[in-house]
């Protein structure tokens, strides 16, 4: 399968149509190599996908009714599982994510996101109300007052590439599911499985316009094109919180509303009742699932001072048998996480696990594997603590109060995900609202409800998404008043 783009209905080849000749290398996170070639979108690519989504909207998409719409979600979620094993072949050769992962979260999750807002679709409710038409405005008697819902638009997607599918159809779903057109560009390393959703898409019958997919860099190419072109009526972006910036500065000129869902320096409170052993296990999952590259993952961690030395030889202990893992989406991404790790180490980290990169003595030592890394003695302000690294790495410090736990896992400029470790119930729904994050977890991590507010606060990202708040954010209310006299 060759990533293409997909226009108003139609796969471009990549030098024709209104398409130049330019591509660029897809490589291997595994081994390094080349793997073949991703078409990059020019400004006339992007116009003339934004164009067919306008174009949808005129169409059989545009008048579709809530129950059409929800079949045609149910068929891409149909579309994707006959193909599964591809889907998942797909995302493992673009991200060299272990296929247990792809197979039990990415590829099942992307055909649950279009169940899910098939779903919700029937459950939605409009506000109504009765209100007293007063004298000055020259009537008596009652008004109606209710609300409908109007899709905004043209959306633009832009994904990452940590988890390809699941994230793009996140926030498809939910804009095809709320009556937009989307344009979605997915990230230039991971471009396989939002081509093969295009290909779903065209076999299940997508109106023509409704679902366009482009491909290409951000910073100068189709993300920017995109995010910053006019005829967009909304944005929906994961990635990084410097791409939120930029991305706002071009949706600024337009007032084009964003819903981002940005990068995180979770912390983990565990606290000495807890259940250590799962405490542990729990932080080995959520430090490093998808080696760290989950912008939920821990990599700070903050343990009560009685049970710190156990907990720390337990956790470097685990994190030192692990295997089967993936590597770093890129070279420069690699780098970027071994530069931390030696920047830890000149400011005289204790590394209790990990901290270079492993050698396995066959092809993966071409690819970009570093090692699942436990740190401890860092102080609090060391840049390793504060800035968001995305690799298989946490840092774990002590803490002696509950309130000094609290204020550590504050102390940061992001708001994502915490998580919380006790056997204390009290405590639990004491500190829990207590943490400045959009998601608390207690005594677990990543346990995900679709129709729960997902989303950060502070710079990991603005509003939430996840079941109404998406459809919410993906429409507009209009408020209806009408006269009923007396
Ligand atoms: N969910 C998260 O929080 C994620 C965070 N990251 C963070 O971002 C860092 C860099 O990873 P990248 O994949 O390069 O993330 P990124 O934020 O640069 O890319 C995400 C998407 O945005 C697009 N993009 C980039 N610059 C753009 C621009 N100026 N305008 C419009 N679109 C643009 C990219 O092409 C890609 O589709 C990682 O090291 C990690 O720290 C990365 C992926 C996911
Ligand atoms: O929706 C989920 O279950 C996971 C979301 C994860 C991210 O948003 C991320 O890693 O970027």
């Amino acid at each position: 399968m060759k990533p293409a783009h997909y226009v108003g209905g139609a796969f471009l080849a990549p030098t024709g149509g209104t398409e130049s000749a330019e591509t660029f290398p897809l490589t291997s996170p595994v081994d390094g190599k080349e793997r073949g070639q991703v078409p990059e979108a020019t400004r006339e690519t992007v116009d003339a996908a934004v164009a067919a989504a306008r174009s949808a909207l005129r169409g059989p998409w545009g008048s579709a009714s809530p129950e059409e719409r929800a079949a045609t979600l149910r068929a891409v979620a149909e579309g994707i599982e006959a193909r599964f094993e591809e889907f998942v072949d797909a995302e493992v050769a673009d991200t060299g994510k272990p296929r247990e992962l792809a197979s039990t979260v990415d590829i099942p999750r992307a055909a649950g996101n279009f169940r899910a807002y098939a779903d919700l679709l029937y459950g939605r409710a409009g506000d109504s109300y009765t209100t007293a038409v007063p004298g000055w405005s020259g009537g008596k008697g009652q008004a109606l007052n209710y609300t409908v819902r109007r899709p905004l638009g043209v959306v633009a997607v832009i994904s990452p590439w940590n988890l390809p599918l699941l994230l793009l159809t996140w926030k498809v779903a939910p804009a095809l599911a709320a009556g937009n057109a989307v344009v979605a560009k997915p990230s230039e390393e991971t471009p396989s499985t939002a081509t093969l959703l295009a290909e779903v898409m065209h076999d299940a019958g997508v109106p023509e316009g409704a679902f366009n997919l482009v491909h290409g860099h951000g910073a100068g190419g189709a993300g920017e094109f995109l995010s910053s072109h006019p005829g967009v009526d909304a944005i929906a972006f994961t990635g990084a919180t410097s791409t939120g910036s930029a991305i706002m500065r071009g949706a600024a000129d337009h007032i084009t509303p964003v819903s981002f869902e940005l990068g995180g320096k979770n912390p983990a409170l565990v606290f000495a009742d807890a259940d250590l052993e799962a405490a542990m296990e729990g932080t080995v999952r959520s430090a490093f699932t998808h080696s760290g590259q989950i912008c939920l993952c821990t990599e700070r961690v903050y343990v009560e001072r009685s049970v710190f030395d156990r907990f720390v030889e337990g956790l470097g202990a685990r994190a030192r048998k692990l295997s089967g893992y993936g590597p770093m989406i890129s070279a420069e991404h690699r780098d970027k996480v071994l530069s931390y790790y030696r920047l830890a180490k000149d400011e005289g980290a204790t590394v209790v696990a990990g901290g270079g990169v492993p050698a396995f003595g066959d092809e993966r030592d071409g690819g970009f594997y570093v090692e699942p890394t436990v740190l401890t003695g860092l102080p609090h302000d060391a840049r390793p603590v504060r800035e968001e690294i995305f690799g298989p790495v946490c840092h774990v410090a002590p803490f002696d109060t509950e309130e000094e736990a609290v204020a550590l896992a504050n102390d940061s400029r992001y708001g994502l995900a915490a998580t919380v470790w006790t056997s204390d119930l009290s405590r639990a729904h004491r500190v829990a609202p207590r943490v400045e994050t959009g998601i608390v977890w207690v005594n677990c991590w990543n346990l995900r409800d679709l129709r729960t507010p997902f989303g950060g606060v502070k710079a990991s990202g603005i509003g939430r998404e996840g079941g109404e708040h998406s459809l919410d954010f993906f429409s507009e209310p209009v408020n209806i008043c009408v006269n009923i006299g007396e």
